[in-house]
């Protein structure tokens, strides 16, 4: 390690700071709790030279209500921040004439996990495992991935891309466990995994990174969707099929590509029999009721809700095993060649052991059919008001057309692998469909209030639905 610095920020001070700051990182999962402490629980040093240092950080928050939470906090320490580290600072600083940022968005913090890889090596606690076969060279240069997520994505010299992640649940992360089975099976349908990075936290290995390959010639399928909506939406008069980017060819070759996950999912990790109204619809109505006492609109449709969720249990048992979990069009990328998979977390807000537990593809399936909804809606959303979301215009009725359209077309892209039609189970399809549009709802409450009519509109159509 290099000269020490001249300060060092005590840890009370950084505690404080960080109960000031968490609550409005994009990845901080406990919005609408209130932080009573932050407790640092791994403070590790990376490097120090004379005014510049960074350290690893794992903290407790705790809150006035509810279990504590662990967040992966890397920081950096300048005497002087430069103009671009300035938003990411930690409110008032200057504790020991040094000022503490968000690390992950300094290149040379970012640069000094990458040298970490290339040694193939971790650093204290922080231990780096590579995958067997796996050489990265050294001197990648870092930055931050874009707009931050529920996690904090850094590019490593163009080639690998390095997932931090910022809620770390003690134990396996399912992003690292679900790449390395379908890397161990062969799939082309995921990016490359490299490396992973864990410590033990509480006496339990956990997962705190992940490393894959860069995919840097891929767009993201929210982003090609809505190319094809705003072109819709620009030329009402014309059928999505009329369009010069209609989207439905992806959408079949994407339904493939999962089919083809959820198959090789099946064979690495196993699948069994389920019975849908013990589990699955049981956990729904559980769903719906914590989601109720936030989102208070939930309340009017709840009945109706229900009474679907209770026509899947007419299916008697379904087929579970691991599946990605949160499928939408932001998880799918279109490389050259295909549709690769990403972000195999599931979903946030659950626990890691929900996370893990075996499921029906079809919440996959019903995951993708909400996001065509998003994509055909959202652009509305934007500009009319929520009230009159579900006027009939020109507009509306294309973006519904357009939904519709490549719903269908994905399901059949589904069926041309799996042999079955996801829509053959359609009661149970339209539950995990009103289950995933009352999460999301919860979600549009704490993160984007504005959009929280998107999946209202969805409730209420697909409650509408003739058994
Ligand atoms: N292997 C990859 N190559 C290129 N871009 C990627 C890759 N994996 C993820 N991305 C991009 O990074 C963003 C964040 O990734 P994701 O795994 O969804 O993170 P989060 O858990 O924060 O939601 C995605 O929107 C995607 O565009
Ligand atoms: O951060 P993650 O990608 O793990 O997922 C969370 O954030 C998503 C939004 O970024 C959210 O997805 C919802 O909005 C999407 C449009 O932005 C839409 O395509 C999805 O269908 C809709 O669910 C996701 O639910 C949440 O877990």
């Amino acid at each position: 390690m290099n000269e020490p610095t001249s300060g060092r920020i005590p840890d009370e001070t950084l505690e404080r700071q960080l109960v000031r700051w968490l609550p409005d990182r994009r990845w901080f999962a406990a919005k609408g709790n209130t932080i009573s402490a932050v407790r640092i629980l791994l403070r590790h040093e990376l490097t120090s030279v004379f005014g510049f240092s960074a350290e690893h950080l794992l903290v407790s928050v705790e809150f006035e209500a509810g279990p504590a939470q662990v967040y992966q906090v890397p920081l950096g320490f300048r005497s002087h921040l430069p103009e671009d580290l300035e938003p990411w600072a930690l409110p008032d600083g200057d504790g020991n004439g040094m000022i503490a940022y968000d690390g992950l968005h300094d290149a040379e913090v970012i640069t000094l996990y990458a040298d970490l890889l290339a040694e193939a090596q971790g650093s204290g606690p922080v231990q780096l495992k590579t995958v067997p076969g796996t050489v990265i060279e050294p001197g990648l240069r870092g930055r931050t991935l874009g707009a931050e997520q529920s996690n904090t994505s850094v590019v490593l010299g163009e080639k690998l891309l390095m997932k931090i992640f910022r809620l770390v649940t003690p134990g396996v992360n399912p992003d690292v466990e679900l790449h390395l089975a379908l890397a161990g099976a062969g799939s082309e349908y995921v990016a490359t995994l490299r490396a992973w990075m864990e410590t033990d936290v509480a006496g339990i290995l956990t997962t705190l990174a992940m490393v894959q390959d860069f995919e840097a010639n891929s767009a993201d399928g929210w982003s090609m969707a809505l190319g094809s909506v705003r072109d819709l939406l620009i030329e009402a008069d014309l059928h999505a099929a009329e369009l010069g980017t209609d989207f439905a060819g992806e959408s079949h070759r994407m339904g493939a590509a999962v089919a083809e996950v959820h198959s090789t999912l099946a064979r690495a990790l196993g699948a069994e029999e389920r019975q849908v109204a013990s589990t699955t619809v049981e956990a729904m109505n559980r769903r719906l009721d914590a989601a109720t006492a936030i989102v208070p609109e939930l309340g009017e449709v709840a009945a109706a809700v229900r009474d679907k969720f209770a026509e899947a249990e007419a299916l008697g048992a379904t087929a579970v095993q691991r599946i990605h979990g949160d499928l939408h069009l932001g998880q799918v990328l279109r490389t050259p060649e295909r549709w690769l998979l990403i972000d195999f977390e599931g979903e946030p807000a659950k626990t890691l052991d929900e996370r893990r537990e075996r499921d029906s593809p079809l919440r996959d399936v019903a995951g993708m059919l909400r996001s065509f909804d998003y994509a055909a809606h959202h652009l509305l959303a934007d500009s009319v008001p929520m009230g009159a979301m579900g006027a009939a215009s020109q507009r509306d009725f294309r973006a519904r057309e357009w939904a519709q359209r490549n719903a269908d077309a994905f399901c059949e892209g589904y069926a041309s692998v799996s042999g079955t039609d996801p829509r053959e189970a359609a009661a149970l399809l339209r539950a995990y469909e009103l289950d995933k549009a009352v999460y999301e709802t919860v979600y549009e409450a704490r993160n984007r209030p504005q959009w929280i009519g998107l999946p209202l509109s969805a409730i209420r159509r697909l409650t509408a639905a003739p058994r």
